[in-house]
């Protein structure tokens, strides 16, 4: 059985977010992930995940103004400086909360950038917060998110552009981060892509489509999938990254019987 661990940006948002680490805990999940931890004092992060035993498997870098509907930086080469104090940052953050890794956007590629210089600004970026996390023994992971509904724009969008930047970059400690419903937007064949994309990956993380909702919910077939993982002997965390359709609890009967 796969490791679960539950997005606390999306599941549990019926409560305020630091309430959102027991309730994940009392379903059943051994480990946590959300966008960002940044608004918060790490400490205080660090006292809920040690109150109820749960493991802090992922976030993000700073994304840049993300209200303003900024997506990541990595790719922008107006923006390096501050992606490298993000780096920073993040890494304070990632010590405290004990977490191993670590998820870079990339972000969005104006129409005036050209496309080989946005690449190369985000392989050297990749490279920049590689060999910082290297020395922590921290993994990055570059995420393919869907340019067609959620993210449009998004400068890597496919599982064929994260490999080509990773293989790039040519560091041993990034790895690509397979989001089963951006990929099933962008290229379905989830499970031959899973097989062949196995060694490279960092972390999964998973919705139903359409409408990004709980297993069950779309089109996924999420026993196959998850046996497939098993197959595989996948042993990194699989998130769930959905948007109950209702509520978290009624969301959750895919989890029940997988409880680890
Ligand atoms: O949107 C996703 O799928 C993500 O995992 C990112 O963390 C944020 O956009
Ligand atoms: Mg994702």
């Amino acid at each position: 059985m796969p490791r679960f661990a539950a997005n606390l940006s999306l599941l549990f948002t019926e409560l305020p977010f630091l309430d959102r680490f027991a309730a994940a805990a009392d379903a059943g999940f051994q480990g946590v992930e959300y966008l960002f931890p940044y608004d918060w004092p790490a400490s205080s992060l660090a006292e809920k995940l040690q109150q109820h035993h749960l493991t802090q498997v992922l976030f993000n870098l700073p994304p840049g103004d993300w209200q303003a509907g900024e997506r990541g930086i990595a790719c922008l080469p107006d923006r390096v400086e501050e992606f490298r104090e993000g780096v920073f940052q993040a890494l304070e953050y990632a010590e405290v909360l004990d977490c191993p890794r670590m998820n870079c956007l990339a972000g969005i590629r104006p129409e005036s950038l050209p496309a080989d210089v946005a690449f190369q600004t985000l392989v050297e970026n990749l490279r920049f917060a590689a060999d910082l996390l290297a020395a922590k023994g921290m993994t990055l992971t570059v995420e393919a998110i869907n340019s067609k509904v959620d993210m449009p724009g998004f400068f890597v969008d496919t599982s064929l552009a994260a490999m080509t930047v990773i293989e790039a970059a040519g560091r041993e400690n990034i790895r690509f981060q397979f989001d089963l419903y951006h990929m099933q937007i962008m290229e379905g064949d989830l499970c031959r892509s899973l097989s062949r994309l196995c060694p490279h990956i960092g972390h999964i993380q998973f919705a139903d489509n359409p409408g990004r909702h709980e297993p069950g919910t779309g089109e996924i077939h999420f026993d196959r999938v998850f046996a497939h993982l098993d197959a595989l002997d996948y042993q990194g965390w699989v998130s769930a990254e959905y948007r109950p359709q209702q509520d978290t609890e009624t969301s959750l009967g895919w989890f029940r019987p997988r409880i680890n």
